[in-house]
């Protein structure tokens, strides 16, 4: 049975006048585009080049995601003598509470070095960024990036081969000639972490850095319910059925393409715990006790042996919703 509890922070606040404020002016600037491009002279945005995000290194050695006024990224563009122009490019990806709207850009177009050092900063593959920003900034730049991406990658109607407009915000674009109207896509994919009641199952594919494992994932099919999947990808993958499942929460994946990730935990039938993997998709799967798992849980980056690979297993960094079902089941396992 497919349970959905109710426990969105969402759901909790969506009642508070300033978030339903704030999800007002953004619908708008969505659908005005003179009102977005107002909005755009005041804003803030978060640079990317070719699509990777611009970091600062702080005092502490730490990285953080600098968030640049409109203004300065004009002063920038004026001192490599560009055009201000291109600041039109820019997406929008949400708005401050007191309605500083947040826009994000690539400016792959320009000089990486000359960049960085106006910028005081370094554009760093997003991959590399998971590991070094918080959890709440790697949620805003992969939502840029990722806009960013089906801007680059959906220049043209797939009707008419013809150019697509876009709007100010980069909510959609149009074909004038077909009058097709596109929005951006999310590929919906499945993630489940199998339990047999006392142990969990991670599983790797060989293109996975060296000694990670995740949890089962694979993207659904056209016609498919959650559930189905679920089972589908379990059954192919590894050989095993489910016999429940629960839902647990959701993430935008920004990589490869976008995907809208459907988080579960999985049960399969007592007894029926033998491995079978099928296909090339996997390398190896195995089951992992609760000591096993706690202990890949401390360990923040992989540890290496003397020649290099990692000496431990180890699994996907804490903003993934692998490691977030992972901490969830490893909890759950744990005496009250
Ligand atoms: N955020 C997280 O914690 C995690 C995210 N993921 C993501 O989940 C996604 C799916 O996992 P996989 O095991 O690779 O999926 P999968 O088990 O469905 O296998 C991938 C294959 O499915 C086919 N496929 C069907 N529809 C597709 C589509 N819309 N886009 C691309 N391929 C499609 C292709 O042949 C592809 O090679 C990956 O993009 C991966 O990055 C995977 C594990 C953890
Ligand atoms: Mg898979």
């Amino acid at each position: 049975m497919l349970r959905l509890p109710f426990r969105s922070h969402l759901l909790r606040t969506c009642h508070y006048s300033s978030y339903v404020s704030k999800m007002r002016y953004l619908m708008r600037l969505k659908e005005d585009d003179e009102a977005c491009q107002k909005a755009l002279q005041s804003g803030t945005i978060l640079l990317y080049h070719k699509l990777a995000p611009l970091l600062r290194r702080t005092e502490m050695g730490t990285y953080e995601l600098p968030v640049l006024q409109v203004l300065d990224v004009s002063e920038i563009l004026n001192k490599l003598g560009k055009d201000k122009q291109l600041l039109n490019n820019s997406v929008l990806t949400g708005c401050s509470d007191s309605h500083v709207a947040q826009f994000s850009l690539d400016v792959g177009s320009l000089e990486q070095a000359a960049l960085e050092e106006l910028c005081v900063g370094v554009f760093m593959d997003l991959r590399k960024a998971f590991f070094l920003l918080k959890n709440s900034d790697v949620s805003l730049v992969t939502r840029g990036q990722a806009l960013l991406r089906w801007h680059q990658n959906h220049r043209y109607c797939s009707a008419t081969g013809q150019l697509t407009e876009r709007n100010q915000a980069g909510s959609q674009r149009v074909c004038n000639s077909s009058g097709i109207t596109y929005y951006p896509q999310m590929a919906p994919v499945v993630i489940v972490l199998v339990s047999d009641g006392k142990r969990c199952l991670l599983a790797r594919q060989s293109s996975f850095p060296q000694g990670m494992y995740s949890a089962l994932a694979g993207f659904c099919d056209m016609g498919e319910t959650v559930q189905e999947t679920l089972q589908r990808e379990v059954a192919e993958e590894v050989g095993l059925e489910l016999e429940s499942v629960r839902y647990s929460g959701s993430q935008h994946w920004p990589l490869p393409q976008s995907s809208l990730m459907i988080g579960c935990h999985g049960l399969v039938r007592p007894g029926s715990t033998q491995i079978n993997l099928s296909g090339s998709e996997l390398e190896h799967a195995r089951w992992f006790t609760l000591q096993e798992i706690q202990e890949a849980l401390q360990r923040k980056r992989p540890s290496r042996n003397s020649k290099g690979g990692p000496s431990a297993f180890w699994v996907p960094p804490s903003y993934a919703i692998a490691n977030q079902l992972i901490q969830e089941w490893a909890s759950q396992q744990l005496p009250l």
